[in-house]
């Protein structure tokens, strides 16, 4: 039998990659860990009458519906990230405005999460999934402020996913590549499956919200015409992680571009596109907005949304060019 390398295992080893680290980083991401699994596990049931459908007529900050699991993802990622003291404060998809953590307000990071994502798969039984983003505090000692999660994604110490699919896996980067984990629920642990993951770099599947096609701006509309007469294959989970899962192990492109009744998109910046950005260009792969890389965008409004086309390189510049072509006849 291979010998077995847990999450936990591998984070111990990984501290030595930075000499100056004091394990708080460590502790925080075993936190998430935890609470991955038990999310997981709540995922597991979510045909089961007390966890399926709808939490009340509540609305998140988005104003979008929110679920009974997306409260209870959110509920233990926030009591998870108070265990090793090392978190100051979290901002959460589903609430309005960023929560300082009482028992470590002088912690030295800020963690940032869209607790459940692509909930309304929930109850169809697809794959959904947890985005986290890391980032060291900038404010002095005390309360954390609005300005220690509105830092541009490059400052990010640590991102990375679970996806709740066919097997849990959770995926993260430290900066030093990507590397994946599948939890083995007969053990509860996870497990390294994919050490040190790399995107395909020429890939040939797309991905994109079709049916709003027409509402697309011209260039993206002739990028998606060109991957059709070139025979791309097309795949569309409506998950956000899915997707991009997908994308970064098989290659390909996936987008969530500008349409006329959502100018600025609809995926958000600080929960969703920041961490995955972080994760696909570690894998070697792009992510822009068409005209800027996703990681050095401002950050201005904890719920910021923004267009999004990441994945494999050909790819990514490829729509790129289009939209290059684009804005110089504009000008
Ligand atoms: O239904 P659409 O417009 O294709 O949107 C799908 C996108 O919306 C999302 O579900 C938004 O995420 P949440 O479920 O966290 O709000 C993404 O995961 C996904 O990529
Ligand atoms: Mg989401
Ligand atoms: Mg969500």
């Amino acid at each position: 039998m291979n010998r077995i390398i847990t999450l936990d295992e591998f984070i111990i080893q990984r501290q030595k990659d930075f000499p100056f680290a004091t394990g708080e980083l460590s502790g925080l991401l075993r936190d998430i860990g935890l609470a991955s699994k038990i999310i997981s596990r709540e995922v597991n049931k979510a045909g089961l009458a007390d966890i399926a459908g709808q939490a009340g007529t509540q609305e998140n900050a988005s104003g979008e519906v929110v679920q009974k699991l997306d409260v209870l993802a959110d509920n233990l990622l926030i009591s998870c990230l108070q265990n090793s003291g090392e978190c100051c404060g979290i901002a959460s998809e589903e609430n309005d405005t960023y929560v300082p953590i009482e028992k470590s307000l002088n912690a030295k990071y800020v963690v940032l999460f869209d607790p459940l994502d692509g909930s309304s798969n929930i109850d169809v039984n697809v794959s959904i999934g947890t985005i986290f983003a890391i980032y060291r505090r900038i404010s002095d000692d005390g309360a954390c402020q609005l300005n220690d999660f509105l830092q541009d994604g490059v400052e990010q110490v640590a991102a990375g996913y679970v996806v709740y699919g066919s097997s849990t896996m959770l995926v993260y980067t430290t900066g030093k590549g990507v590397n994946g984990f599948t939890l083995d629920p007969s053990i509860g642990e996870f497990c390294l499956s994919h050490p040190n993951i790399r995107i395909p770099q020429e890939g040939k599947v797309y991905a994109v919200n079709q049916c709003a096609y027409h509402k697309f701006d011209a260039p993206i509309r002739e990028f998606i015409d060109e991957c059709m007469d070139k025979e791309c294959t097309f795949r569309y989970v409506g998950s956000m992680v899915a997707d991009v899962h997908r994308t970064l192990i098989k290659g390909g492109i996936f987008m969530y571009p500008a349409t006329t009744t959502a100018p600025k998109g609809k995926l958000r910046l600080l929960y969703e596109c920041n961490p995955l950005s972080f994760i696909v260009e570690q894998a070697s792969g792009r992510s822009t907005n068409g005209t800027q890389r996703i990681l050095e965008l401002e950050a201005t409004e904890l719920h910021q949304r923004t267009p999004i086309f990441m994945g494999s390189p050909n790819m990514v510049n490829r729509v790129e060019e289009f939209i290059l072509a684009a804005n110089k006849v504009m000008v």
